[in-house]
């Protein structure tokens, strides 16, 4: 059965939403705040995570028709679908399943009446035992040395999560060394294969589909490199990996399947972290703290799963969003870590969310009339704040902000992290509150400033405020706290698509660049003059010629 296709903007709520709105959007969050008992009605705790969502342009009210409007596009139905494996990625016909791959009490999931669960744990157990064989340096290279370096040759989905998550868990590294390749600018490859030995470097080429250019194109330069040294075609074996969904590119590549690590059609590429796609993260940090990871996330998609939604926090989360997306008409969301290892998480959500909602049509094949998904941006604080602050606290638009803390820090030197901790709870103070003309004029006599000074400066040293945030303070990053924060994000994007009414898993979007740039490709091939594009295109393509470097 496939969801039910709602217009949001059809929905009561929604009417009820923008009359709210109307009523309310110009309530500042000082006069919120003189309800002393805000914070205890608008946070949430779980595990060892608190989210205090109390400085949002918010009341009881607007919490209530939100989630009315959560009930009305039949949110309730669509995770349901979701869970059970159902073909909810339509215009793919597939399941979207990433939630069985960290199904840690393995009760079974089926897609088109088949289990699942067997082969995920097959799988689990091929990246357990392969990675515990490498760090423990009983996989030898071919000159019988120890595995030093992985390279991990990937893009997109195959990329960036395990980039985001083994850095973020740094402080659990093994004693490999990982590299990631994406760029098909061989500037990417080259760089990184200065640093690695062929005797003792491990390749694994991420690509579910085995097709992407910019994937195949790195693993055959190394794959090059790597016959140019001693080794011979037969010791590819022992230093190369796929993981992959495509057993016959597989094959076609070279690859022994014995060292083929498979995930499914249902493992969207911007949610197959838990997949196979993991096993540079099992490498990096240890497959333990990879099921941490996962059993972090299982823990996040119970509570999603069946938490009411007024204590859901990816629905809050998600609501909260479609608030400001969709009424206050805000463009983009920063996602703010005061945590140095978090500092791929924007990047990566900027795939996960921008490459899932970012879509025009809707689940009936019609164009709305209403926004979509966010952009998303945002590094790590304070470097953000001695950067693009300026236009959060003062600029003309409206960014909502999530902060992101850990209580403690995993490398507590001296006052560090209360340095670092007074900035974030500074921050969305001064964000919500800003700072009055009375407080900017008292200062300036303070120091000391004539009226006519006091008069010119005054109108740029005051801080409207008014401008919302998410807090989110957990006790230290483990991998279970990253797991779960990760799942949070994942399913509040799977929230805001069932109420967009679009389809959150597919990307057609990609296509139509790729299709162009492989049409191009054989015309950069020659000297010929380029004329069968637009005059911009062909004017761009023969000045690449004529200041390329001749042969
Ligand atoms: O893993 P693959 O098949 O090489 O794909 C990599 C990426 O390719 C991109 O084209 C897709 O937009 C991403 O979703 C995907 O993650």
């Amino acid at each position: 059965m496939s969801l039910e296709k709602i217009n949001p903007t059809q929905t009561s709520a929604w009417r009820k939403l923008e009359k709210h709105y109307s009523e309310i959007h110009h309530h500042s969050l000082l006069q919120m705040f003189q309800d002393e008992n805000r914070f205890e009605k608008f946070h949430l705790k779980f595990n060892d995570i608190l989210f205090d969502y109390s400085k949002n342009r918010i009341n009881e009210e607007t919490k209530k028709l939100l989630l009315e409007l959560a009930e009305e596009c039949q949110l309730k139905d669509a995770i349901e679908k979701q869970f059970a494996g159902d073909l909810i990625n339509e215009t793919e016909g597939r399941a979207v399943l990433h939630t069985a791959l960290r199904n840690r009490d393995n009760q079974p999931v089926f897609v088109k009446g088949k289990d699942v669960m067997p082969e995920v744990n097959a799988v689990l157990e091929q990246m357990k035992v392969f990675s515990e064989k490498v760090i423990s340096g009983k996989w030898k290279g071919f000159s019988g040395k120890e595995i030093t370096d992985v390279v991990n040759i990937g893009i997109g989905g195959s990329d960036l999560g395990p980039v985001m998550v083994t850095e973020a868990l740094k402080h659990y590294q093994t004693r490999l060394n990982l590299h990631f390749v994406s760029n098909v600018d061989g500037t990417h490859i080259a760089e990184t294969l200065k640093k690695v030995n062929p005797e003792t470097t491990l390749f694994i080429i991420a690509s579910k589909t085995f097709t992407t250019q910019e994937t195949m194109t790195n693993a055959h330069t190394a794959r090059n490199w790597f016959l140019s040294s001693e080794a011979k075609e037969s010791d590819v074996a022992k230093h190369f990996v796929a993981l992959s969904t495509n057993q016959s590119e597989v094959e076609k590549f070279g690859i022994d399947t014995k060292n083929m690590f498979q995930f499914w059609d249902w493992v969207g590429g911007r949610y197959s972290l838990w997949s196979a796609i993991g096993l540079s993260i099992c490498l990096g940090v240890g497959y333990e703290n990879f099921e941490d990871l996962l059993e972090g996330a299982f823990a996040m998609d119970t509570h999603f799963k069946v938490a009411d939604f007024e204590e859901n926090i990816p629905v809050i989360l998600a609501l909260l969003g479609i608030w400001y997306n969709n009424f206050f008409g805000a463009e983009s969301i920063a996602i703010l870590p005061y945590e140095q290892y978090l500092s791929r998480f924007a990047a990566y959500f900027q795939q996960g969310d921008m490459e899932s909602n970012g879509k025009y049509v809707d689940r009936n094949g019609k164009v709305v009339n209403y926004q979509t998904g966010p952009i998303i941006w945002g590094e790590p604080g304070t470097n953000g704040q001695h950067a693009f602050y300026q236009l959060i606290h003062q600029g003309t638009k409206l960014i909502p902000c999530d902060f992101l803390a850990g209580a403690n820090s995993l490398n507590p030197i001296g006052d560090h992290q209360i340095k670092l901790l007074s900035n974030f709870f500074a921050q969305t103070e001064a964000l919500a509150f800003g700072k009055s003309e009375e407080i900017v004029v008292e200062e300036l006599k303070k120091a000391g400033k004539t009226e006519e000074e006091i008069e010119f400066l005054k109108p740029y040293k005051i801080f409207e405020g008014n401008r919302p945030s998410n807090s989110f303070i957990y006790k230290e990053l483990t991998p279970k706290t990253l797991g779960s924060l990760i799942a949070m994000y994942e399913h509040k994007i799977f929230v805001q698509g069932v109420i967009w009414n679009i389809f959150s898993y597919d990307q057609w979007g990609v296509e139509l660049g790729k299709q162009l740039a492989n049409q191009i490709l054989p015309e950069l091939e020659n000297e010929n003059q380029i004329e069968s594009h637009d005059s911009s295109t062909n004017g761009l393509i023969n000045a690449y010629k004529e200041m390329r470097h001749k042969n």
